[in-house]
């Protein structure tokens, strides 16, 4: 029998073989292997999402994979963190009972004719998808629907803010999909576009033919459904339309700025359909995921930055993905016309006047905490970090008040910043702060002193 770390090496050797590289990554290359005994293979994986995933399409693969190396039939079980490892805890894991979602694995569709427009935008692929803590379990969940629509999660449902790559990874499972199966009939619309040609169909008596356009498709792709409130009519017909689909096992993916039940005057049928599936949001990607964003975005454009730019400019933009892409291709504008080198100077010139506004002077959570890091000799990975000495607590906490204190972030957001925290961490920190600065008379000169430098 081989060790664990000889056979993990083989599954991944395999897999990457086998499958595409957003694949591998997805699946395999978050996955980490904890156990082998007794022919069974413990895996921990990061969420039940990625667990159920594991559990009804990457397990089948792998113990198929490698029966015949093998010979013989592993078991795999796959475990969140949180979850004792199975074969320790003696209890035998429950291999389906834990799937939350409704699924169907009844799936396999007849084939369709051929559409070309299916209004995808050739750029929004998971290959140009950077993943990140804030929006993993929505790529997960993605490309789970991509590669097994109708089975998982039906419908889908992302919400989140303005610009986080809802749209984007919407156009990813469409593109997903097609590459998979080049017959599927694939559709994106936005609700107000949808909304549209119902009324079309109505003026020109052709709702037989919207009907059909629909509800014939294998993959509908609604965006930004928040505008159906107020559309009674719209509504109406979505709701048989979701219906045609559903009972048909057709993948349906929406998306909204909120919460289906958020969604002021969207009607309860509708909303109850929609939490069927699986609801998961996006969150504003931390500092370094939008490094990661703003690199992959200037190698596409073949542009020279330095390491501190990208740092810059990622500082100043942290709540929404489009303005960050916006300010990068101002940044580039700005060098073509002045035919200069792009710099961290010409990206603060380039920034200074945008909107009219003095956009360096923004403050930002990664400002703070590079500032409280600096003023007390300390790293800002470790005051992102988990580690509970004093020296390192205080400027952790003072920088978490800050950061309540001089930005307009929500108290999760701020917890997002700091590695991840709960935003009970980030208000109990605060709080700290505000009681020991009613006697704390060097504390009170620390804090004076970093607002002073911070407003400058
Ligand atoms: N994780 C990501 N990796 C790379 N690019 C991203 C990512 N997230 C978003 N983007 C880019 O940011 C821009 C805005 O994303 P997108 O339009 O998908 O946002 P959205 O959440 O649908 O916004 P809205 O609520 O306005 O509809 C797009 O150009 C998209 O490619």
């Amino acid at each position: 029998m081989p060790d664990l770390e000889t056979l993990w090496q083989f599954i991944c050797e395999k897999f990457n073989e086998s499958f595409s590289t957003i694949t591998y990554k997805t699946w395999i290359e978050t996955a980490k292997p904890i156990q082998f005994a007794d022919q069974t293979l413990v895996v921990e994986v990061p969420s039940k999402l990625h667990r159920d995933y594991w559990t009804q399409s990457v397990t089948p693969q792998i113990v198929e994979m490698l029966q015949e190396p093998l010979g013989y039939k592993i078991t795999i079980l796959p475990k969140t963190p949180d979850e004792p490892n199975p074969l320790e805890a003696y209890d035998p894991v429950e291999k389906t009972a834990s799937r939350e979602l409704v699924t169907d694995s009844s799936q396999k569709s007849a084939t369709k004719t051929f559409v070309k427009n299916s209004q995808l935008n050739e750029r929004y692929t998971f290959e140009t998808f950077v993943v990140g803590k804030g929006n993993q379990l929505a790529h997960a969940a993605a490309l789970a629907v991509a590669e097994e629509p109708g089975v998982f999660y039906n419908p889908l449902f992302f919400y989140g803010g303005v610009g986080l790559g809802k749209t984007h990874l919407m156009h990813a499972i469409g593109h997903q999909m097609l590459e998979n199966r080049p017959n599927a009939k694939v559709k994106y619309v936005t609700s107000e576009s949808f909304a549209n040609d119902f009324i079309n169909s109505i003026q020109t008596k052709r709702q037989e033919e919207f009907r059909q356009e629909y509800r014939s498709v294998d993959l509908l792709l609604v965006d930004d459904i928040q505008f159906f409130a107020d559309k009674v009519g719209t509504q109406e017909e979505f709701f048989h339309t979701f219906n045609a689909l559903y009972d048909d096992k057709k993948q349906i993916v929406l998306s909204s700025d909120r919460l289906p039940n958020e969604i002021p005057k969207l009607q309860q049928r509708l909303v109850s359909r929609f939490k069927w599936g699986l609801s998961v949001d996006i969150t504003p990607p931390d500092f370094e995921t939008r490094i990661a964003i703003l690199r992959n975005k200037a190698e596409a454009e073949h542009l020279e930055i330095p390491n501190e730019t990208f740092s810059y400019i990622a500082g100043q933009f942290d709540s929404n993905i489009r303005e960050l892409e916006g300010a990068l291709m101002r940044v580039q504008a700005y060098s073509a016309m002045g035919h200069t080198k792009i710099t961290t100077s010409l990206a603060a010139e380039a920034l200074k006047s945008l909107n009219g506004k003095e956009h360096n002077n923004k403050m930002t959570i990664p400002i703070i905490q590079t500032k409280v890091a600096n003023y007390y000799n300390v790293t800002v990975t470790e005051i992102k970090g988990r580690k509970r000495v004093k020296a390192i607590v205080t400027p952790r906490q003072v920088a978490m008040y800050l950061s309540r204190k001089l930005t307009d972030a929500s108290l999760p957001r701020i917890g997002q910043e700091f590695g991840g925290k709960d935003h009970t961490t980030v208000l109990h920190a605060y709080e700290k702060i505000t009681k020991r600065l009613e006697n704390d008379a060097e504390l009170e000169h620390d804090i004076e002193t970093l607002k002073a430098e911070l407003q400058i």
